[in-house]
Order: C-alpha cells, then structure tokens, then sequence
C-alpha cells in the first residue's frame, strides 16, 4: 500500500526540501517515545532512531526531531535493516517550551502546526489577560492563533465577553462553540481541511478533549468515555501524538502540550473539602505531612478523603507555589515556557554558541 503523504500535510516547500536527497525517504514524525521516533513514509510507519552524527551535531534539545516535524529517514532495503532520520527538514513553526530559570534547556513539544487553537471556557476560566499573554506567544511560533471560546452553553453573557474580547485579538478570529450541545463544531472543522496541522492549548478543563474527540467521530469518543475512570486511559489516546481526522485535517496533541497546561483555578474552591479540613488540624501551620493532630492526614487514613484527591491538590499546589512567583508572574512564566517560540529558541542557540 502506498501512503498519499499529503494527507499527512505534505506542502510543495517540504516536497521540494526533500528532493534534494532522492536517495532518502520523506518521512512526518507522529510520536516520539524518548529517543524513538515512530515516522509515517510512503511505504507505511516505521520505529526510527536519530543517526549518531545528527544526534553529536545536535547541540540542545531543538535540534532533535519533534512530533510534526518531516525528516528525511534511510531506505529499508533489507528486512534486517534500521532505518533511522538523517536530517530535520526546516521547520515553518515551532511549540516549545524552555525551562524555567535556565536559558540553555528548551523542550520542543510540536512543529509545524498550521494552526494554533488557544482554548478558553467562557465561564469562570474567561481571562483576557490571559489570552492577550497566549496570543503574543503564539504568533511567535509561527502558527496561526485560533481563538475557540468553549462551552458557550455555560454562558449567559457571551456579547460582553466578545467585546471585551475584541481589544485584545490582536487579527486572531474567534470562534465559540458547545460541545454540550454541538453548537460551533463546524466552525472550528473549517479549520482542520486536509492536510492542514492543528493543535489545542489552553488551561485545564476548558474542553480540549472533548472537542478533539468531536473531530475525530463518534467511535474514539466512546472508547474515551469507557475509559474515563481509567487513569491510564489519557496515555491510551495519546499513544499516537499525529492523528489524522476523519475530514482530512491533521491533530497534534503531544504530552508536554498536555503537561504544562495552566491551572488558574482557585484551589481552596475547588478543593473545598481539604480546605475545611486543614482547618480543623491542630496546627495552624500543618503541613499535612506527618504533624501529630492532622485532620488531612487522619481523613486519608479512613478513607474520607481519597488519596488521589489528595495527590492532586499537592501537585497544583506546587504548581501555585512555582517559585513563589505571584499567580501573575507564574501564570506568564508558563507560557513563556509554552511558547518558546521561535525567539526563544534563538536566544537558546545563541547562549549555546557563546559558552
Ligand atoms: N457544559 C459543558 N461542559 C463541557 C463542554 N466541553 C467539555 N465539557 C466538560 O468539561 C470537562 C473537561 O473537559 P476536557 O475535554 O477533559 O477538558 P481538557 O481541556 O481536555 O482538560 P484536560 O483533560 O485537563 O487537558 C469535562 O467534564 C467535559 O465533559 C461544553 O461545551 N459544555
Ligand atoms: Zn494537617
């Protein structure tokens, strides 16, 4: 069988990028596990590795290949044979994230995404502000900012929040939907059209699985919701990081897009229950760990409050305390890390050349 590399989003640019090599196969990575790379080629998919020259060359983590990113990768001749990526063909955008307070380490999550949705639930995660620091990074990136306003249904003020929304677009349309009642589903699809590259950001809850598993059809959303009290069951979908849609469009949706969501929720809302609980510790100050008197603690030991309930308020509460930066700055910080973008990744290069 042979694969129309188009429907993976195959350009004339990448086309013409890869002549020059004739002797190599084109190649789009579509997941990446470590150092292994599954690849999709013409002749089907393949488990690749990097080869050592481009892997001594590589001098940060920007030089290795990404999910998105097309590559040329050595002929399969004999059945024996490994077949591993030779070059990374140059990128049109780049989602990357740099880590926090180092210059010189960056994370490439995705490359060459045709278009960016910057995901917003228009109830309480509504934030201009927010969105405002979204879209500066991501025209950076050299996508193109979408902006989807979720859940539309939980809204009752939507012309006030697009108003305010309008001083702040800065040329990003703006699409609303519900995905409660299928409202605005077709108009984020005229976006996904063949061989076009999307991916979803946003903060956590404000609807970006549902909407993918609306674009991708009926049959994944059902496997989705059977699995949804399996925690593994994220690692099910994410198993393949490049999925082609039903109408022709193409999704990334990486783990690190996943891993550096921001939470902007108010914790001691949403966790009501630990909240009236450490009240009732005996120490004002109890960390909850081992303090004698702990009413956290001794809830967890008789199961009142469940231990992942209890697991997840401490990871977002480290996620708030990030560097006890303010909510603000830690909120910019993270998507500064996000969207390392293109200048970033610069700057990165260049630190690098100057040690
Ligand atoms: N009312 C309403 N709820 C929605 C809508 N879309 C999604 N939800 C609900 O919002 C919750 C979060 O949705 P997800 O799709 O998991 O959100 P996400 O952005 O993928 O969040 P993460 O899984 O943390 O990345 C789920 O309970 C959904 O059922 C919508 O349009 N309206
Ligand atoms: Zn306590």
């Amino acid at each position: 069988m042979i694969i129309n590399l188009k429907t993976y989003g195959l350009t004339a640019a990448f086309e013409t990028a890869a002549a020059k090599n004739a002797d190599l196969d084109l190649a789009r990575v579509t997941a990446q596990h470590r150092e292994r790379y599954q690849v999709i080629t013409t002749s089907g998919e393949r488990t690749v590795t990097v080869t050592g020259k481009l892997s001594h060359q590589a001098m940060t983590p920007v030089d290795f290949p990404t999910v998105g990113d097309w590559v040329l990768v050595t002929p399969i001749k004999t059945t024996t044979e490994q077949s591993v990526i030779t070059t990374i063909l140059p990128r049109h955008s780049v989602l990357a994230r740099t880590a926090a307070g180092s210059d010189v380490t960056g994370q490439l999550i995705a490359a060459n995404v045709d278009t960016l949705f910057i995901c917003m639930a228009l109830n309480a995660d509504f934030n201009v502000r927010r969105l405002e620091r979204y879209l500066t990074m991501a025209w950076d990136s050299g996508a193109t900012p979408v902006i989807v306003l979720t859940k539309a249904d939980l809204c009752q003020d939507l012309s006030d929040k697009l108003a305010a929304l309008a001083d702040v677009a800065m040329g990003a349309e703006v699409v609303t939907c519900s995905m409660a009642t299928g409202d605005g589903l077709s108009a984020v699809q005229a976006y996904t059209t063949a061989g076009k590259t999307v991916a979803f950001v946003g903060s956590s809850g404000v609807g970006k699985s549902t909407l993918i598993n609306h674009l991708i059809g009926d049959d994944v959303l059902m496997t989705k919701t059977i699995r949804a009290d399996d925690d593994k069951g994220r690692h099910a979908t994410t198993a393949r990081q490049l999925l082609l849609l039903p109408g022709g469009g193409i999704v990334i949706d990486t783990p690190g897009m996943r891993e550096l969501q921001l939470y902007t929720g108010d914790l001691d809302r949403t966790f009501a229950d630990i909240a009236t609980l450490a009240q009732q510790c005996k120490f004002r100050n109890c960390r909850h760990q081992s303090e004698p008197g702990c009413a956290v603690q001794a809830a967890i030991a008789t199961g009142e409050l469940a231990m992942d309930r209890w697991e997840s308020y401490q990871k977002l509460q480290t996620e708030l305390q990030y560097q006890g930066m303010t909510a603000r700055e830690r909120e910019n910080a993270k998507i500064d890390r996000l969207f390392g973008g293109k200048t970033a990744m610069r700057q990165l290069l260049k630190s690098v050349k100057h040690r």
